[in-house]
């Protein structure tokens, strides 16, 4: 496999899906589910801002897909397909192994490639990764990061800060068990649990950028202040063996947990039956911001709330 010809040879593949036209065509064509609304998404990976140089190419590919199936799960939405761009840099193996880690996680998660674009890239320079998820729009509604409500509850499911001790035990930084390493390099999108919740909340996203600043986001698409209890921040076992202090877990990101408004008394239900732990941390009221209570005692927020491009 070398070029561009090539590697589209080996992801025709991936791409069973009719919509694909078998990867022959100027685009892909897919029916719209009949009474449901699409949902898109599109996020990208940048060797050396998202992975490091080092990981594997088939923990790439799965971390492509899914931190682009974790916008669908934190809408509820079923996956349908996925469109990548994709950057050559001339190396072969990497190629290689990178299909064949995208064939695993499409395979996973029942996901075709519907389409995407192949490009070369200059030599010498970081590889650059996107990927455009489509959904399936649940039933009931879609929920908005606009819609918390004042007196809602905010809640997350756990553990946060697992991938953020990852990445520190990838740098060579710290020690540290496999699982965090692979909560850093292979997120798990929180799909059928999302799915569940739809109904139930007033407003949800995945954490992405920090637990902080996402629920920042949330409280100001709803015109809202929210207050989160760090001493409520659910830390796995594995965390709190290696000291991990909440403050850090809470603006690290990478988690790819739901987090969510709702008044409703089901949640620690419908987690439960997912196998899956939910925490409320906070709440949601008139006014604006953020505010850090540890225990019920106010603390200063820190000078980073979590992950901002460019900032
Ligand atoms: N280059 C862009 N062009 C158009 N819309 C964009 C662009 N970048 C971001 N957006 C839009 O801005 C909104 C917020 O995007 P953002 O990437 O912060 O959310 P996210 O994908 O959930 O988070 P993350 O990228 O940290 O996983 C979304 O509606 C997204 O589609
Ligand atoms: C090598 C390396 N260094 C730092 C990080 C941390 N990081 C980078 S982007 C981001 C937010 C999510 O990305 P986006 O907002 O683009 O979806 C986070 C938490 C990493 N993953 N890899
Ligand atoms: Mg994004
Ligand atoms: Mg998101
Ligand atoms: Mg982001």
């Amino acid at each position: 496999m070398s070029g561009e010809g090539d590697l589209i040879a080996r992801l025709r593949a991936l791409a069973p899906h009719p919509a694909a036209r078998g990867l022959l065509d100027d685009a892909a064509v897919l029916p719209a589910p009949v009474g449901r609304d699409l949902v898109l998404t599109h996020d990208m990976l940048v060797e050396g801002v998202h992975f490091l140089p080092d990981c594997p190419p088939g923990d790439v590919a799965w971390k492509l897909l899914a931190v682009n199936l974790s916008d669908l799960a934190a809408k509820g939405a079923t996956p349908i397909g996925v469109l990548m761009g994709y950057g050559l840099t001339g190396d072969t193996a990497w190629d290689a192994a990178f299909v064949d880690g995208l064939a695993r996680a499409l395979t996973h998660f029942n996901v075709s490639l519907l389409g995407g674009d192949t490009v070369a890239q200059p030599s010498g320079q970081a590889r650059v990764l996107g990927l455009t998820a489509v959904g399936q729009a649940p039933a009931g509604g879609v929920p908005d990061r606009r819609g918390a409500k004042a007196g809602d509850r905010l809640w997350v499911t756990g553990p946060i800060g697992d991938a953020g001790l990852g990445l520190q035990i990838a740098l060579g930084q710290i020690e540290g068990p496999r699982r965090l390493l692979k909560a850093y390099r292979l997120p798990m999108p929180r799909l059928a649990l999302g799915r569940a919740l739809a109904p139930h909340v007033s407003a949800m996203a995945d954490v992405s950028d920090g637990l902080l600043i996402d629920a920042r986001r949330i409280a100001a698409a709803s015109g809202l202040a929210v207050t989160i209890d760090l001493a409520a921040v659910p830390l796995s076992d594995e965390a709190k063996t290696l000291g991990l202090d909440p403050l850090t877990a809470a603006t690290a990101g990478d988690d790819y947990q739901l987090l969510f408004a709702t008044s409703s008394v089901d949640v620690e239900r419908i987690a439960a039956e997912h196998r899956a732990a939910a925490s409320p941390i906070g709440y949601f009221e008139e006014g604006e911001g953020l505010a850090l209570v540890d225990a019920g005692t106010p603390i200063d927020l820190p000078a980073s709330l979590g992950w901002e491009h460019g900032a």
